[in-house]
């Protein structure tokens, strides 16, 4: 794990929030894109060297939309950069990690993706994301 790729807050209406996400960091997202294997509007923000990801549910099944129907609007997941995905995927599952899974997958901003169980990782999704060069 290298450092923190992005926070990703789950809202009900991207448009609205990426407006309100702008008043708030003063900068337009510097993408939008939308992710249909994960049922997914994302819009991404820099804030210094830091990156925001908002995520709207585009249907009815998305991880998204169960989440704001249990817990509401609010931090979805934490995404850890890694250098090479399969060898981190293979070394948290031997510390006893749930993988969600362990094939890795194309996620949004040219990354691919893997995630780990929130009930092994006192209630934080963790995703990791690994560029794709
Ligand atoms: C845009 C692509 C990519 C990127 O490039 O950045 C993304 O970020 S995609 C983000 C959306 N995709 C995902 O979240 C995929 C991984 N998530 C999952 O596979 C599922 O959401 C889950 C974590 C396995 C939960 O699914 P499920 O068991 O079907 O849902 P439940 O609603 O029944 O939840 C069970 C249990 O887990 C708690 N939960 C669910 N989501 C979260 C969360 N984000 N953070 C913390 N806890 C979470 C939920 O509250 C339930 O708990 P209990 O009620 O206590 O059982
Ligand atoms: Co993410």
């Amino acid at each position: 794990m290298r450092k923190i790729e992005h926070i990703g807050i789950a809202v009900k209406n991207l448009e609205e929030s990426n407006l309100l996400f702008e008043k708030l960091l003063g900068v337009p997202p510097y993408k939008e894109e939308a992710v249909e294997s994960e049922g997914v509007n994302t819009s991404f923000f820099m804030n210094g060297p830091n990156k925001i990801e908002l995520l709207e549910a585009s249907d009815s099944n998305s991880p998204i939309a169960k989440f704001i129907a249990k817990k509401g609007e609010g931090i979805h997941h934490i995404a850890f950069d890694v250098e090479n995905i399969v060898a981190e995927i293979a070394r948290l599952k031997n510390e006893g990690f749930t993988v969600l899974n362990e094939t890795p997958k194309k996620g949004a901003d040219n990354k691919l993706v893997a995630f780990l169980h929130p009930k092994g990782t006192n209630g934080i999704l963790v995703e990791l994301c690994q560029e794709i060069k």
